[in-house]
């Protein structure tokens, strides 16, 4: 499949439900952004050293119990082309959200303008990764954040299907509201499907005027079977 045919993919996503939803409650859920076989084929990649820059195993960092790998460039085709196409549609959000939250960095158009940003201040290295969990795994709660270039938004493809490849193991999301205590979401998310959410933080209305959210997400311990994802995080890393 070529670079167009993934974008056509991605427009055809319900894009003024997405926005709602992230101005809302910053995170959306897209169905079925890659077919099963996709997904299959990915997870295949997990065993492919040659693909990856670094494999991190989680319990000795503290971050969890399981393992990931960031992708080295080039990317391999789907996790570039989807990263290009989805980039153009949440730069707009995350500038109306800087400018909502009185943050004066703004983002470029295209993803490319953007690495180049990334790669001038020495954040060089990709950052969308395969992550790999087995019964009892889990992933703490966390923000992607790789240096001091940071895209505000980011996306996550659950490559397994719950129930038959794994029990547990859900996608959690917390927001942490000033003064008040945490509140958690469970991501409705099959095989396939993206979620789109915020890094670090997000504005939220409130009776006098907008105020900041900070959010965090990771996933519930497996009771069960097999997880993988694809996460692709805008922003390279130093
Ligand atoms: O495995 C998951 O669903 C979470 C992955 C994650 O932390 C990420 O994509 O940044
Ligand atoms: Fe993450």
């Amino acid at each position: 499949m070529q670079q167009p045919e993934w974008q056509e993919r991605v427009a055809s996503q319900d894009w003024p439900r997405i926005a709602h939803e992230l101005d809302e409650q910053g995170w959306s859920c897209l169905p079925a952004l890659l077919k099963p076989a996709e997904c299959e084929a990915l997870t295949a990649l997990y065993d492919e050293p040659a693909r990856f820059r670094s494999r991190v195993v989680m319990a000795r960092h503290g971050y969890g119990q399981g393992e990931y790998q960031y992708f080295r460039y080039p990317l391999p085709l789907p996790v570039e082309a989807l990263r290009l196409a989805l980039y153009p549609r949440l730069a707009p959000l995350a500038n109306r959200w800087n400018q909502t939250m009185g943050l004066p960095t703004r983002y470029p158009e295209a993803l490319p303008e953007f690495l180049e940003r990334c790669h001038q201040a020495g954040q060089q290295r990709p950052t969308p990764l395969l992550l790999r969990y087995r019964a009892g795994d889990y992933n703490c709660l966390h923000q992607d954040l790789y240096g001091e270039q940071v895209f505000p938004l980011q996306v996550a493809v659950l490559l397994s299907q719950p129930q038959r490849d794994f029990e547990g193991g859900e996608f959690v999301i917390t927001e942490q509201r000033p003064r008040r205590q945490s509140r958690v979401e469970v991501l409705p998310l099959a095989q396939g499907d993206a979620a789109i959410f915020a890094v670090h933080h997000r504005p939220a209305s409130g009776s006098r005027g907008s105020y900041r959210v900070n959010l965090r997400h990771g996933v519930s311990r497996l009771r069960s079977g097999h997880r993988h994802t694809l996460g692709i995080i805008f922003h390279d890393a130093s």
